[in-house]
């Protein structure tokens, strides 16, 4: 007697013939009236289902889809559909709607789905969390608290400034070069000869955030203390696409025990999960004895926060690891690629180069004066260089994902149908040619004298805006003008001849460039 009364051929032919059913139906829902875009005027849906899943998938295998979408919006307007059920926006006119609008476009979208097991505020649906968990870390990084900063933030630069010179002196604790085997080796190409500035730089942001988020600094720049996550974060970018549509394999990384990971997991896979491990271990060193960590510092710092919370807010360990993951991750590699590329535009553009130099003699006199935030901020040059390099070279240039709400929303004269994912790219709201004359020319000089109510201030939206807009914004313009302007100040930087980085870059969500910037330092007389 058969206890199943089909063959099993017979099973595995039924299930394939039921694929292809539905495959079909959802074609045909999709091109039917009944459908939800159906009203809605984009171009083709006939292309929706066949030659833009054909991009759409290859786009995001390669890693590209902004860049795809840059060629697409030439031909077909302003709104496309790269997927059943969502669009691309390339019309800076939606973007107040969109990202501004308090929470109203939610962030139920697949894009944050690459987190996997650990909870991060960042991404967090709900609206009433959210909020609460964000007002427990703004108060650390508004802009009157990283004024207070400046002499910390200015300690690590101050080192990061030694190490390029020429003639590498004692820095922090009164140590050398020659004290730390694993920086010299890391960084430095030959004593004297040059340094790998994206790999300091790295290492600089790392130890300002360690320092003020945890209370004791990573010392990447003044110790040979081994932090394998800094580089292994930034190789993950590379398959930051990939992880969004295979969050399975994050969750299987955070299973893996930390013994294993360096050696079984590819270095790109395991970055996200080696930093989870690290700050879990330092989570629960603090939960078990919060009064030795507290003793290591004179301010309160924000894990601290975090882990007591208020009244109100109690976080889980998931969640603890989840936003220092977050801080740490967007605290070092976002902040250190956009004063890379500042300095990289600043080799290739000597002249450029030669214009900050004059603007910082002007406020620094001489090369021993004190580089204080508070004055260096003043200068505008620094501050239209940055501007423009956080144009042209937007260290997030990828999909900022939203969800439309529920009941649809009438935006700019379209009905944008409830529950579509819509996004929008602070790439290509930088290139958009009516805003910004000649897009891709590097021109700092289009921000002086900037005008605040310009459409050029109003849509320059590198942190994003709104709600869950960048928390470190200040934070990280403090870092970026104290190193520009410390560089700059002291050194004349050109290219190393073994330099391997180009302009080329790709769109991971975060910007991924290729090939580490070398560069070599001649120190000014005076
Ligand atoms: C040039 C440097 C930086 C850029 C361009 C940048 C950009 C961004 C952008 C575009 C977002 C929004 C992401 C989204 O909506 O999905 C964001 C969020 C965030 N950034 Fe930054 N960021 C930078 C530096 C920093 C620094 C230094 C920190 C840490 C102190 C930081 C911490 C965060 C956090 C915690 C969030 C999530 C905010 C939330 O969901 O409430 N960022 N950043």
């Amino acid at each position: 007697m058969a206890i199943i009364p089909f063959h099993p051929l017979q099973i595995i032919a039924g299930l394939i013939a039921s694929w292809i059913v539905f495959v079909i139906s959802r074609w045909i829902y999709r091109l039917s009236p009944l459908h939800p875009l159906a009203k809605f005027p984009t171009p083709s849906r006939w292309a929706c289902i066949s030659e833009w899943y054909h991009f759409y998938w290859n786009a995001i295998r390669d890693g590209q889809l902004v860049i795809k979408c840059e060629e697409w919006h030439k031909e077909l307007g302003p709104i496309i559909r790269i997927g059943p059920n969502e669009l691309h926006i390339n019309d800076p006119s939606f973007y107040t709607t969109i990202y501004c609008n308090n929470y109203k476009f939610p962030v139920n979208t697949p894009n944050y789905d690459w987190q996997g097991p650990v909870d991060m505020n960042m991404g967090n649906p709900s609206v009433t969390a959210h909020r609460a968990r964000r007002g427990l870390v703004s108060p650390f990084l508004s802009k009157a608290s990283i004024q207070k900063l400046d002499k910390n933030i200015m300690k690590h630069v101050n080192n990061f400034v030694e190490i390029i010179s020429p003639t590498p002196k004692i820095f922090n604790k009164d140590k050398t070069i020659d004290d730390c085997e694993r920086l010299k080796t890391e960084v430095v190409i030959n004593p004297g000869d040059g340094v790998n500035v994206t790999r300091l730089l790295r290492r600089l942001t790392g130890d300002v955030i360690s320092e003020y988020g945890y209370s004791e600094s990573f010392e990447l720049l003044s110790s040979d203390r081994n932090i394998w996550f800094i580089q292994p974060i930034a190789d993950s970018l590379e398959v930051l696409n990939y992880l969004q549509f295979a969050w399975p394999v994050t969750y299987a990384m955070s299973a893996i025990p930390n013994f294993l990971l360096k050696t079984v997991v590819p270095r790109e896979f395991r970055g996200f999960a080696e930093l989870e491990w690290t700050l879990g271990e330092q989570i629960d060193g603090f939960l078990q004895d919060p009064h030795k960590a507290k003793a290591k510092t004179t301010h309160k710092t924000i894990f601290e926060t975090l882990v007591e919370g208020d009244s109100a807010i109690k976080l889980s360990k998931r969640a603890l690891v989840g936003d220092s993951m977050v801080l740490i991750g967007a605290g070092t590699e976002t902040t250190a690629t956009t004063v890379a590329e500042a300095m990289y535009r600043a080799c290739i553009y000597p002249e450029l180069q030669t214009r900050l130099h004059e603007e910082l003699v002007k406020v620094f006199p001489s090369k021993t004066d004190e580089i204080t935030l508070a004055k260096a901020e003043k200068i505008q040059y620094i501050i239209a260089f940055l501007k423009e390099t956080l144009r042209i070279a937007s260290p997030i240039p990828g999909r900022i994902a939203r969800q439309t709400p529920v009941e649809g929303v009438m935006c700019q004269g379209k009905f944008l149908p409830g529950r579509t994912v819509v996004s929008m790219s602070a790439h290509l709201m930088h290139m958009n040619a009516d805003i910004y004359p000649d897009p891709h020319k590097f021109d700092p000089e289009r921000w002086m004298n900037s005008d605040p109510a310009s459409l050029q201030e109003k849509y320059f939206v590198p942190f994003s805006k709104g709600s869950r807009g960048c928390i470190g914004m200040n934070l990280a313009w403090a870092e970026m003008i104290t190193a520009m302007a410390a560089t700059f100040r002291r050194y004349r930087l050109s290219l190393h001849p073994d330099n391997q980085r180009t302009e080329e870059w790709r769109d991971r969500i975060a910007r991924f460039v290729i090939g580490d910037f070398l560069a070599t330092a001649e120190e000014y007389d005076s």
